[in-house]
């Protein structure tokens, strides 16, 4: 175990428990800081709990809601992990700007591209990238069922190796976490594998099942993302066992339907079955956080005059669904994939 060093963990549901719990657990004091009331009371009394195939595991880690930590804080923050949905970044990174160190930094631990945001916030100097792939869920208040290992990178957004990106990844030693020179190449990876699984919550099934049934409109999806990031000039990372190459043009389809083969079968293995985005439409009620991941990915599209139909039309189609306009059904892939 490396020193003892003190992260606050600003987000702490699925993947911001997650992570605060593997820190508690490696000897690091953490205060999670979580907006939600319930959730905070439950750590409180009862640790944070990971629900894993072999039961539960707690572990105690201080705990308050944004409004409470003036009183909790002795000083300012330093090492913060910003594990809050796309959508509450610009309003996390805000009230994390004036509470962080001078040479404190904030770590987005997030789906999407979020580090431009915050760095409007606390300053580029001041933003770490990272990469998860972690499959988790909160289930109950203070309990989050974990999927087991996932890919979990942390990097410099220049490349650059770093004592503060060195020292975290060893901190998060139990989540299995690893310093990258390529942060951005995740990102984009995830963001392909990502328009994928966000296809999947137009429709109440399992996301393998899903893509299984529609491969065609997968690799079209991701394909359309995979342009932007070539014209950017990404070098795409494969993590767990998503092959990003198997997407790019030029791969003989066998390779590509046998890269899905392998990506379905481990999706198989997973505890959760369906996509965060899927549980906010269904089971939370609540707007989802795609739109925000896609933002810059259009952005990048329109300047690079590369057309991107199908994403915008599936996430249209998310829009109407999540706002009860449209039913979750898989028509909507039927649908899409008809159109191609
Ligand atoms: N869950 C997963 O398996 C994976 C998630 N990710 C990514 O990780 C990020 C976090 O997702 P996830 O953990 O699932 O989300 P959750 O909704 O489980 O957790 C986010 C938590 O942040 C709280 N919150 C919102 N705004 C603030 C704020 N300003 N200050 C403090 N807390 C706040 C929320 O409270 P409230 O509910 O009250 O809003 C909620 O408890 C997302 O970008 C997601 O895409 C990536 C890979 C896998
Ligand atoms: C499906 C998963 C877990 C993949 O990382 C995800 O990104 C999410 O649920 O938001």
């Amino acid at each position: 175990m490396t020193e003892s060093t003190a992260y606050a963990v600003v987000g702490g549901g699925a993947i911001g428990g997650t992570v605060a719990y593997h820190l508690a657990k490696g000897g690091h004091d953490v205060l999670l800081i979580d907006a939600d009331p319930a959730h905070v009371a439950a750590v409180r009394q009862h640790g944070l709990v990971l629900r894993g195939t072999a039961g539960d595991q707690s572990a105690r880690v201080r705990a308050a809601t944004p409004e409470e930590v003036p009183e909790e804080l002795d000083g300012p923050l330093h090492g913060v992990l910003l594990c809050v949905k796309a959508q509450a970044t610009a309003g996390a990174a805000a009230w994390i700007a004036p509470r962080l160190a001078a040479d404190g930094y904030v770590v987005s631990v997030q789906n999407g591209l979020n580090e431009q945001l915050i760095a409007e916030h606390v300053g580029r100097e001041r933003v770490v990238g990272a990469f998860v792939n972690v499959f988790a869920d909160v289930v109950e208040p203070g309990v989050i069922r974990d999927g087991g290992p996932g890919a979990f990178v942390i990097g410099e957004l220049g490349g650059e190796s770093s004592p503060r990106v060195d020292r975290l990844a060893a901190d998060l030693a139990g989540l299995g976490a690893k310093a990258t020179a390529n942060v951005s190449g995740y990102l984009w990876s995830k963001l392909g594998f990502g328009a994928m699984l966000s296809a999947t919550a137009l429709a109440d099934a399992p996301m393998a099942d899903l893509i299984d049934r529609h491969r065609p409109l997968m690799y079209a999806l991701v394909a359309e993302v995979f342009a932007v990031a070539a014209r950017l000039g990404h070098r795409l990372e494969p993590f767990d066992a998503f092959e990003p190459a198997a997407y790019l043009p030029g791969t003989p389809p066998s390779g590509r339907e046998a890269a899905t083969d392998r990506l379905t079968a481990w999706l198989r293995t997973q505890p959760k079955d369906r996509s965060g985005i899927w549980r906010d439409i269904a089971v939370r009620r609540r707007p989802v956080e795609v739109h925000e991941h896609y933002r810059a990915v259009f952005a990048h599209a329109r300047a690079g005059g590369i057309a991107t139909p199908l994403l915008r039309g599936m996430l249209d189609r998310l829009a109407g669904v999540e706002s009860g306009r449209a039913p979750m059904s898989e028509d909507h892939l039927s649908e899409l994939e008809a159109a191609l």
